[in-house]
């Protein structure tokens, strides 16, 4: 019998990223490795280089330098040096993107289902039937009643809206996801509410995800490992609640008591 191949690498290991804005720093040297099933949150105050980093990961954004490499399933190869149309379908299989917009990750002019549907032809589904009932099984699991699956999104709230993305983005298996402020721009108590779904899903599915965020809450439910960004640079890293209950940085010190506003 063939032995079953296992990976023993990161998932993604990531070294000197860099990115500048003419002779604004986005982000410097930023190194990390995430493993499989493991959750990692970016957190820092705005303008700390968070989402430059998250775009520079997800291939959104050419660094200036660094290697983002990603164990695919033919082995680890450097995103940053696949052609547009390789990465494009790294994006549509192995990866996921779930927008802080939901307006940005959903198609407004197709319906629920269809949104949810095309995901999975574009990863070779074709039996209509079979389709419209994974679509389905999906909206029940974000908790969108099937009577809405015919409904455009410009007909949902937002936070319908930003429920259906994560179905969207979650319905093919991604093995890694990628989130800028999911809960950012929503309610207070349907923030709640989509942190505790988010956090079912990610346990349920043993995802792995990067989430950026200015909300300590969402990385202390949601992240394994914390990456606490000031100024483009990492200043500290390490298991969410080691970094939370005993900040070793001035600045994460600040960011914890709550006397930077973020
Ligand atoms: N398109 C751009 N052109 C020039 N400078 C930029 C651009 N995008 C970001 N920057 C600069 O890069 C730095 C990092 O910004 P970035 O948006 O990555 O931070 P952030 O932590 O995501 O902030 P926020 O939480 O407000 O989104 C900031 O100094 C910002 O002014």
């Amino acid at each position: 019998m063939k032995p079953e191949v296992t990976s023993v690498g990161p998932l993604l290991a990531v070294r000197g990223l860099t990115k500048r804005y003419g002779a604004r720093i986005g982000c410097a040297d930023v190194g990390f490795d995430l493993w499989p099933g493991e959750v990692l949150g970016i957190v820092g105050e705005s303008g700390s280089g968070k989402s430059t980093l998250l775009s520079c990961l997800a291939g959104h954004l050419a660094p200036d330098a660094g290697s983002v490499v990603f164990d695919t399933s033919e082995g680890p190869r450097d995103v940053l040096a696949m052609t547009e149309p390789e990465r494009r379908r790294l994006s549509r299989t192995d990866w996921a993107f779930v927008h802080q917009n939901p307006r940005d990750g959903l198609r407004m002019g197709v319906t629920a289902g269809g949104n949810v549907g095309e995901r999975l032809m574009a990863v070779g589904a074709r039996n209509y039937g079979a389709i419209r009932d994974r679509a389905t099984d999906w909206l029940g699991r974000v908790e969108i009643a099937a009577e809405r699956i015919d409904d455009r999104p410009s007909a949902f709230s937002g936070g319908m809206q930003q429920r259906l993305q994560i179905a969207r983005n979650l319905v093919t298996g991604p093995r890694l996801v990628f989130m800028d402020e999911p809960t950012g721009g929503l309610d207070v108590s349907v923030q709640a509410r989509l942190l505790d779904l988010l956090r079912g899903l990610v346990r349920e599915m043993g995802l792995s995800v990067i989430i950026v965020t200015h909300d300590l809450a969402v990385v202390r439910l949601l992240a394994d490992r914390l990456m606490v960004m000031k100024s483009g640079h990492v200043v500290e890293q390490g298991l969410t609640d080691q970094v939370l209950d005993d900040p070793q940085h001035g600045y994460t010190q600040l960011l914890v008591s709550s006397v930077l506003q973020v």
